[in-house]
Protein backbone atom coordinates (compact mmCIF):
# COMPACT_ATOMS: atom_id res chain seq x y z
CA UNK A 1 0.00 0.00 0.00
CA UNK A 2 1.04 3.43 -0.80
CA UNK A 3 2.63 5.48 2.27
CA UNK A 4 0.20 8.05 3.39
CA UNK A 5 1.47 12.27 4.24
CA UNK A 6 0.49 10.96 8.16
CA UNK A 7 2.52 7.86 8.61
CA UNK A 8 5.36 10.49 6.84
CA UNK A 9 5.00 13.07 9.65
CA UNK A 10 4.64 9.87 12.02
CA UNK A 11 8.36 9.03 11.05
CA UNK A 12 9.73 12.61 11.26
CA UNK A 13 7.72 13.14 14.48
CA UNK A 14 10.22 10.45 16.04
CA UNK A 15 13.93 12.07 14.81
CA UNK A 16 14.88 14.13 17.88
CA UNK A 17 16.88 17.05 17.32
CA UNK A 18 20.13 18.64 19.57
CA UNK A 19 18.09 21.23 21.44
CA UNK A 20 15.10 19.38 22.38
CA UNK A 21 11.72 18.47 19.93
CA UNK A 22 11.70 16.82 16.64
CA UNK A 23 11.61 17.95 12.97
CA UNK A 24 7.56 17.85 12.97
CA UNK A 25 7.46 19.58 16.61
CA UNK A 26 10.26 22.60 15.90
CA UNK A 27 8.51 23.21 12.38
CA UNK A 28 10.87 22.67 10.41
CA UNK A 29 9.30 20.65 7.61
CA UNK A 30 8.19 22.70 4.13
CA UNK A 31 6.29 21.79 1.18
CA UNK A 32 5.85 17.84 1.88
CA UNK A 33 4.65 15.87 -1.12
CA UNK A 34 3.81 12.06 -0.81
CA UNK A 35 2.98 10.62 -4.19
CA UNK A 36 3.43 6.85 -5.43
CA UNK A 37 6.07 6.34 -2.90
CA UNK A 38 8.13 9.34 -3.33
CA UNK A 39 8.29 11.73 -0.54
CA UNK A 40 9.97 14.91 -0.76
CA UNK A 41 10.31 18.17 1.03
CA UNK A 42 11.96 20.86 2.53
CA UNK A 43 14.33 21.26 5.65
CA UNK A 44 13.94 24.97 6.76
CA UNK A 45 16.86 25.91 9.79
CA UNK A 46 17.43 29.41 10.60
CA UNK A 47 21.11 29.34 9.65
CA UNK A 48 24.41 27.81 7.61
CA UNK A 49 25.48 27.04 11.14
CA UNK A 50 22.36 25.16 12.04
CA UNK A 51 21.82 23.42 8.34
CA UNK A 52 25.55 21.77 9.60
CA UNK A 53 24.66 20.83 12.70
CA UNK A 54 21.56 19.17 11.23
CA UNK A 55 23.22 17.12 8.64
CA UNK A 56 23.52 14.13 10.54
CA UNK A 57 19.14 14.31 11.34
CA UNK A 58 19.05 14.77 7.30
CA UNK A 59 20.43 11.50 6.72
CA UNK A 60 18.85 9.57 9.93
CA UNK A 61 15.38 11.18 8.85
CA UNK A 62 15.98 9.33 4.96
CA UNK A 63 17.34 6.59 6.03
CA UNK A 64 14.26 5.63 8.46
CA UNK A 65 11.40 7.22 5.55
CA UNK A 66 13.89 4.89 3.41
CA UNK A 67 12.71 1.99 5.63
CA UNK A 68 9.07 2.71 5.46
CA UNK A 69 7.26 -0.37 3.32
CA UNK A 70 6.23 1.21 -0.14
CA UNK A 71 8.63 3.95 -0.47
CA UNK A 72 10.75 4.09 -3.46
CA UNK A 73 12.55 7.55 -3.15
CA UNK A 74 13.31 10.45 -0.49
CA UNK A 75 14.28 13.90 -1.25
CA UNK A 76 14.90 16.40 1.63
CA UNK A 77 16.21 19.70 0.62
CA UNK A 78 17.60 22.08 3.20
CA UNK A 79 17.66 25.24 2.54
CA UNK A 80 18.88 28.07 5.44
CA UNK A 81 19.74 32.12 4.17
CA UNK A 82 23.16 31.55 4.10
CA UNK A 83 23.58 27.90 3.91
CA UNK A 84 25.04 25.68 1.18
CA UNK A 85 22.35 24.33 0.39
CA UNK A 86 20.34 25.35 -2.75
CA UNK A 87 19.02 28.66 -2.80
CA UNK A 88 16.14 28.92 -0.42
CA UNK A 89 13.28 29.87 -2.91
CA UNK A 90 10.47 29.49 -0.21
CA UNK A 91 12.42 32.21 1.88
CA UNK A 92 10.27 35.44 0.99
CA UNK A 93 12.41 38.63 0.72
CA UNK A 94 15.70 38.71 -1.09
CA UNK A 95 17.30 40.88 -3.49
CA UNK A 96 15.74 41.55 -6.82
CA UNK A 97 16.75 39.58 -9.82
CA UNK A 98 18.02 41.86 -12.74
CA UNK A 99 15.43 42.45 -15.61
CA UNK A 100 15.61 43.02 -18.88
CA UNK A 101 13.59 45.73 -20.95
CA UNK A 102 10.63 47.57 -19.74
CA UNK A 103 7.54 46.23 -17.55
CA UNK A 104 6.89 42.55 -17.55
CA UNK A 105 3.88 41.03 -18.01
CA UNK A 106 2.71 39.03 -15.14
CA UNK A 107 1.77 35.64 -16.69
CA UNK A 108 -1.46 34.91 -17.02
CA UNK A 109 -2.60 38.47 -15.44
CA UNK A 110 -4.98 40.40 -17.95
CA UNK A 111 -4.90 43.67 -15.56
CA UNK A 112 -3.55 44.84 -13.33
CA UNK A 113 -5.27 47.10 -10.30
CA UNK A 114 -2.98 49.12 -7.59
CA UNK A 115 -5.09 50.11 -4.58
CA UNK A 116 -2.83 53.29 -3.07
CA UNK A 117 -3.21 55.37 0.08
CA UNK A 118 -1.29 58.37 1.01
CA UNK A 119 -1.93 57.94 5.25
CA UNK A 120 -2.22 54.89 6.72
CA UNK A 121 -5.20 53.47 8.32
CA UNK A 122 -7.49 55.29 5.62
CA UNK A 123 -9.34 51.59 4.89
CA UNK A 124 -7.11 50.85 1.92
CA UNK A 125 -7.03 46.95 2.81
CA UNK A 126 -10.50 47.16 4.00
CA UNK A 127 -11.65 48.54 0.17
CA UNK A 128 -9.09 46.38 -1.71
CA UNK A 129 -10.73 42.95 0.07
CA UNK A 130 -14.06 43.83 -0.55
CA UNK A 131 -13.49 45.06 -4.03
CA UNK A 132 -12.16 41.94 -5.17
CA UNK A 133 -15.06 40.13 -3.15
CA UNK A 134 -17.66 42.23 -5.36
CA UNK A 135 -15.53 42.40 -8.82
CA UNK A 136 -15.54 38.25 -8.33
CA UNK A 137 -19.33 38.30 -7.57
CA UNK A 138 -19.32 39.73 -10.72
CA UNK A 139 -17.78 37.30 -12.22
CA UNK A 140 -14.43 38.61 -12.55
CA UNK A 141 -11.83 35.97 -12.10
CA UNK A 142 -9.76 38.00 -10.05
CA UNK A 143 -6.70 37.74 -7.51
CA UNK A 144 -5.55 39.73 -4.55
CA UNK A 145 -1.91 40.05 -3.80
CA UNK A 146 -1.32 41.72 -0.12
CA UNK A 147 1.63 43.78 -0.28
CA UNK A 148 1.20 45.49 2.41
CA UNK A 149 4.38 44.06 3.28
CA UNK A 150 4.59 45.67 6.56
CA UNK A 151 1.65 45.09 8.06
CA UNK A 152 -0.46 42.28 6.24
CA UNK A 153 -3.72 42.17 6.91
CA UNK A 154 -5.51 40.21 4.50
CA UNK A 155 -5.34 36.91 5.57
CA UNK A 156 -7.61 37.85 8.75
CA UNK A 157 -10.00 40.41 6.21
CA UNK A 158 -10.08 37.16 4.08
CA UNK A 159 -10.28 34.56 6.77
CA UNK A 160 -7.08 32.11 5.63
CA UNK A 161 -4.28 31.77 7.21
CA UNK A 162 -2.80 28.45 5.94
CA UNK A 163 0.67 28.69 4.74
CA UNK A 164 0.85 28.64 0.68
CA UNK A 165 2.48 25.59 -0.65
CA UNK A 166 5.24 25.09 -2.75
CA UNK A 167 5.19 21.35 -4.52
CA UNK A 168 8.84 22.21 -6.31
CA UNK A 169 10.17 24.64 -3.60
CA UNK A 170 9.65 27.35 -6.45
CA UNK A 171 6.05 28.01 -7.32
CA UNK A 172 4.01 28.91 -4.94
CA UNK A 173 0.39 28.24 -4.87
CA UNK A 174 -1.92 30.70 -3.76
CA UNK A 175 -4.99 30.34 -1.74
CA UNK A 176 -8.64 30.91 -2.10
CA UNK A 177 -11.21 32.62 -0.29
CA UNK A 178 -14.79 34.24 -1.31
CA UNK A 179 -14.17 33.59 -5.15
CA UNK A 180 -10.60 35.75 -5.06
CA UNK A 181 -7.33 33.77 -5.49
CA UNK A 182 -5.29 35.22 -2.83
CA UNK A 183 -1.88 35.07 -1.97
CA UNK A 184 -0.27 37.90 1.06
CA UNK A 185 3.18 38.10 2.43
CA UNK A 186 1.56 37.33 5.89
CA UNK A 187 1.15 34.03 4.79
CA UNK A 188 4.24 33.10 4.30
CA UNK A 189 5.69 34.27 7.52
CA UNK A 190 5.49 33.35 10.98
CA UNK A 191 2.43 34.66 13.16
CA UNK A 192 4.76 37.90 14.77
CA UNK A 193 7.42 37.98 12.84
CA UNK A 194 8.47 41.50 12.00
CA UNK A 195 9.67 42.70 8.79
CA UNK A 196 12.45 44.65 8.91
CA UNK A 197 13.37 44.67 5.47
CA UNK A 198 15.35 47.65 3.29
CA UNK A 199 14.53 48.17 -0.17
CA UNK A 200 16.54 46.19 -2.36
CA UNK A 201 14.53 42.97 0.01
CA UNK A 202 11.03 44.29 -0.58
CA UNK A 203 11.72 44.35 -4.24
CA UNK A 204 12.87 41.08 -4.06
CA UNK A 205 9.57 40.00 -1.92
CA UNK A 206 7.36 42.07 -4.16
CA UNK A 207 9.17 40.21 -7.64
CA UNK A 208 8.10 36.79 -5.67
CA UNK A 209 4.79 37.47 -5.27
CA UNK A 210 4.24 38.31 -8.71
CA UNK A 211 6.32 35.86 -10.59
CA UNK A 212 6.51 32.79 -8.33
CA UNK A 213 2.71 32.42 -7.47
CA UNK A 214 0.91 30.72 -9.75
CA UNK A 215 -2.03 33.21 -9.99
CA UNK A 216 -3.72 31.14 -13.27
CA UNK A 217 -5.76 32.79 -15.30
CA UNK A 218 -6.98 36.35 -14.04
CA UNK A 219 -8.91 39.01 -15.45
CA UNK A 220 -7.66 41.52 -12.81
CA UNK A 221 -4.78 41.46 -10.01
CA UNK A 222 -6.10 43.82 -7.15
CA UNK A 223 -2.55 45.23 -5.47
CA UNK A 224 -3.42 46.08 -1.31
CA UNK A 225 -0.08 48.69 -1.17
CA UNK A 226 1.28 49.29 1.54
CA UNK A 227 0.33 53.29 2.65
CA UNK A 228 2.55 56.12 1.46
CA UNK A 229 5.30 56.25 -1.49
CA UNK A 230 7.95 54.21 -1.00
CA UNK A 231 9.83 50.99 -2.69
CA UNK A 232 6.71 48.52 -3.18
CA UNK A 233 4.96 51.27 -4.75
CA UNK A 234 8.00 52.07 -6.95
CA UNK A 235 8.82 48.59 -7.75
CA UNK A 236 5.46 47.56 -9.17
CA UNK A 237 5.07 50.86 -10.97
CA UNK A 238 8.11 50.88 -12.77
CA UNK A 239 8.50 47.22 -13.36
CA UNK A 240 5.42 45.40 -13.87
CA UNK A 241 2.34 47.30 -16.69
CA UNK A 242 -0.25 48.28 -13.55
CA UNK A 243 -3.36 49.31 -15.94
CA UNK A 244 -3.95 51.47 -13.69
CA UNK A 245 -4.40 52.78 -10.23
CA UNK A 246 -7.33 53.66 -7.13
CA UNK A 247 -6.28 56.15 -4.21
CA UNK A 248 -8.73 55.46 -1.09
CA UNK A 249 -8.76 58.46 1.53
CA UNK A 250 -10.93 59.99 4.53
CA UNK A 251 -12.76 62.71 3.94
CA UNK A 252 -10.03 64.36 6.50
CA UNK A 253 -7.99 67.45 5.53
CA UNK A 254 -4.38 65.45 7.25
CA UNK A 255 -5.78 62.44 4.67
CA UNK A 256 -6.38 63.89 1.79
CA UNK A 257 -2.75 65.99 2.00
CA UNK A 258 -1.42 62.77 1.90
CA UNK A 259 -3.74 61.24 -0.57
CA UNK A 260 -2.43 64.44 -2.94
CA UNK A 261 1.14 62.92 -2.60
CA UNK A 262 0.32 59.85 -3.68
CA UNK A 263 -1.32 60.81 -6.59
CA UNK A 264 1.58 62.59 -7.58
CA UNK A 265 3.65 59.80 -7.29
CA UNK A 266 0.84 57.72 -9.92
CA UNK A 267 1.49 60.82 -12.01
CA UNK A 268 5.54 61.06 -11.86
CA UNK A 269 5.59 57.25 -12.49
CA UNK A 270 3.17 57.48 -15.60
CA UNK A 271 0.76 55.04 -13.46
CA UNK A 272 -3.02 55.89 -14.81
CA UNK A 273 -5.11 56.32 -11.66
CA UNK A 274 -8.88 55.27 -12.48
CA UNK A 275 -10.00 57.44 -9.80
CA UNK A 276 -10.28 58.67 -5.91
CA UNK A 277 -12.49 56.84 -3.08
CA UNK A 278 -14.17 58.17 0.00
CA UNK A 279 -14.05 55.53 2.87
CA UNK A 280 -15.39 56.07 6.40
CA UNK A 281 -17.71 58.75 4.64
CA UNK A 282 -20.63 58.97 6.74
CA UNK A 283 -22.15 57.31 9.69
CA UNK A 284 -25.74 56.69 9.20
CA UNK A 285 -27.57 56.06 12.94
CA UNK A 286 -29.12 52.71 12.05
CA UNK A 287 -31.75 53.50 15.07
CA UNK A 288 -33.09 57.17 13.22
CA UNK A 289 -31.05 57.10 9.88
CA UNK A 290 -29.91 60.48 10.73
CA UNK A 291 -26.19 60.72 8.77
CA UNK A 292 -23.35 62.20 10.78
CA UNK A 293 -19.72 63.28 8.85
CA UNK A 294 -17.59 62.07 11.62
CA UNK A 295 -14.43 62.63 9.20
CA UNK A 296 -16.26 65.44 7.42
CA UNK A 297 -17.88 64.65 4.05
CA UNK A 298 -17.36 65.93 0.17
CA UNK A 299 -13.57 65.91 0.68
CA UNK A 300 -11.89 63.31 -1.75
CA UNK A 301 -14.92 63.91 -4.31
CA UNK A 302 -14.03 67.85 -4.34
CA UNK A 303 -10.22 66.70 -4.36
CA UNK A 304 -11.22 64.67 -7.39
CA UNK A 305 -12.46 67.72 -8.91
CA UNK A 306 -9.43 69.86 -8.43
CA UNK A 307 -7.32 67.11 -9.62
CA UNK A 308 -9.41 66.32 -12.71
CA UNK A 309 -9.75 62.80 -12.08
CA UNK A 310 -13.16 60.18 -11.57
CA UNK A 311 -14.81 60.39 -8.22
CA UNK A 312 -15.74 56.98 -7.61
CA UNK A 313 -17.84 56.42 -4.78
CA UNK A 314 -17.91 56.49 -1.14
CA UNK A 315 -18.32 53.80 1.41
CA UNK A 316 -19.79 54.73 4.70
CA UNK A 317 -18.10 54.31 7.91
CA UNK A 318 -20.17 51.13 9.23
CA UNK A 319 -19.35 49.14 12.57
CA UNK A 320 -20.59 46.24 10.25
CA UNK A 321 -17.31 46.83 7.89
CA UNK A 322 -14.88 46.22 10.48
CA UNK A 323 -16.70 43.62 12.14
CA UNK A 324 -16.87 41.37 8.98
CA UNK A 325 -13.47 42.68 8.02
CA UNK A 326 -12.16 41.46 11.46
CA UNK A 327 -14.17 38.06 10.95
CA UNK A 328 -12.61 37.00 7.81
CA UNK A 329 -15.76 37.77 5.55
CA UNK A 330 -15.77 41.29 3.82
CA UNK A 331 -18.58 42.80 3.79
CA UNK A 332 -19.32 42.76 0.20
CA UNK A 333 -19.38 39.21 0.40
CA UNK A 334 -23.20 39.43 2.13
CA UNK A 335 -26.07 42.12 1.19
CA UNK A 336 -26.46 45.19 2.31
CA UNK A 337 -26.14 49.17 1.86
CA UNK A 338 -22.44 48.73 2.07
CA UNK A 339 -21.77 45.45 -0.30
CA UNK A 340 -24.11 47.43 -2.90
CA UNK A 341 -21.95 50.08 -2.35
CA UNK A 342 -18.83 47.79 -3.49
CA UNK A 343 -21.29 46.30 -6.39
CA UNK A 344 -21.60 49.46 -7.80
CA UNK A 345 -17.71 50.39 -7.51
CA UNK A 346 -16.72 46.80 -8.83
CA UNK A 347 -19.15 48.03 -11.90
CA UNK A 348 -17.80 50.73 -12.38
CA UNK A 349 -14.15 49.83 -12.92
CA UNK A 350 -14.88 47.09 -14.87
CA UNK A 351 -17.03 49.23 -17.39
CA UNK A 352 -14.21 51.86 -17.11
CA UNK A 353 -11.48 48.88 -18.56
CA UNK A 354 -9.50 48.39 -15.40
CA UNK A 355 -10.91 45.42 -13.71
N1 LIG B 1 -15.87 51.96 6.11
C1 LIG B 1 -15.42 51.52 7.28
N2 LIG B 1 -16.22 51.50 8.37
C2 LIG B 1 -15.76 51.08 9.59
N3 LIG B 1 -14.52 50.63 9.81
C3 LIG B 1 -13.68 50.62 8.75
C4 LIG B 1 -14.07 51.06 7.45
N4 LIG B 1 -13.01 50.93 6.61
C5 LIG B 1 -12.01 50.42 7.36
N5 LIG B 1 -12.40 50.23 8.64
C6 LIG B 1 -11.61 49.72 9.76
O1 LIG B 1 -10.50 50.61 9.96
C7 LIG B 1 -9.34 49.88 10.32
C8 LIG B 1 -8.21 50.22 9.34
O2 LIG B 1 -8.57 49.72 8.07
P1 LIG B 1 -7.51 49.09 7.06
O3 LIG B 1 -6.60 48.14 7.76
O4 LIG B 1 -8.26 48.61 5.89
O5 LIG B 1 -6.69 50.40 6.70
P2 LIG B 1 -5.37 50.57 5.84
O6 LIG B 1 -5.45 51.92 5.23
O7 LIG B 1 -5.16 49.43 4.96
O8 LIG B 1 -4.33 50.56 7.00
P3 LIG B 1 -2.77 50.23 6.99
O9 LIG B 1 -2.14 51.53 7.17
O10 LIG B 1 -2.61 49.34 8.19
O11 LIG B 1 -2.44 49.56 5.72
C9 LIG B 1 -9.72 48.41 10.31
O12 LIG B 1 -10.02 48.02 11.63
C10 LIG B 1 -10.99 48.38 9.46
O13 LIG B 1 -11.87 47.32 9.84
Amino acid sequence: MAVTRDEVLGVLSRISLPGGGDLVSRDLIRALQVQDGEIRFVLEVADAATAGLLAPVEAQAKAALLALPGVKAVSIVMTAPAGKAPPPDLKIGRHPTPQQGGPQPVPGVARILAVGSGKGGVGKSTVSSNLAVALAKQGRRVGLLDADIYGPSQPRMMGVNQRPASPDGKTILPLHAHGVTLMSIGLMLKEGDAVIWRGPMLMGALQQMLGQVAWGELDVLVVDLPPGTGDVQLTLCQRYPVTAAVVVSTPQDVALIDARKALKMFDTLKTPVAGLIENMSMYVCENCGHEAHIFGHGGVRAEAEREGLPFLGEIPISLDVRLAGDAGTPIAAGDGPVSRAYARLAQRLIADGVA
